[in-house]
């Protein structure tokens, strides 16, 4: 079994709702168990700022499928969620990013691993730090530090 953070994401009707019921479709996938999800975190939007705040977790699964497998499950679980995204980096209904697999590395034309913005994502360090703290990356950077170096902030509040 495979331990996979995926990160979840929405700024469009009633993102909230939205992260949560992705967080409910992920305990159905096949091949694997679930562990655990971080609290909510709202934020303003990095990059295209002409769009709504957002709302992000991440979840902790154990998996037997593979990564692009998993992959293939993620955007089926994005499209039947009805996912509208009109814009590169713009708004969206639910995004489900594979963030890390296992120690893996991957880095082909459909899926890089660890997700190559994750480091520099706040709304995306801060809930991995509060599931798994101790975490490292394949590279050995720790999940602490990486906090630490970020630039300022775009959380503005977690779920309470
Ligand atoms: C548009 C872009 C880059 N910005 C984001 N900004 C925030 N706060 N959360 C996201 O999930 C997110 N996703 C993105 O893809």
């Amino acid at each position: 079994w495979q331990n996979v953070y995926i990160g979840l994401g929405s700024n469009l009707s009633n993102p909230e709702e939205q992260v949560l019921k992705a967080l409910e479709s992920l305990k159905t996938l096949p091949e694997s168990q679930w562990v655990t999800h971080s609290k909510l975190y709202f934020s303003r939007p990095q990059g295209p700022q002409d769009q709504p705040d957002f709302v992000n977790a991440v979840a902790l699964l154990k998996t037997r499928l593979s990564p692009i497998a998993l992959l293939d499950k993620l955007q089926a679980l994005e499209q039947s969620q009805g996912k509208v995204k009109k814009r590169h980096w713009g708004e969206r209904l639910i995004d489900l990013d594979i963030l890390l697999y296992g120690n893996e590395t991957l880095n082909t034309q459909r899926l890089v691993i660890p997700h190559p913005f994750m480091t520099e994502r706040d709304f995306v360090l801060l809930p991995l730090a509060e599931i798994s703290p101790d975490l490292t990356l394949p590279n050995h950077s720790k999940i602490k530090d990486l906090i630490s170096e970020l630039p300022e902030g775009f959380i503005m509040s977690d779920q309470t």
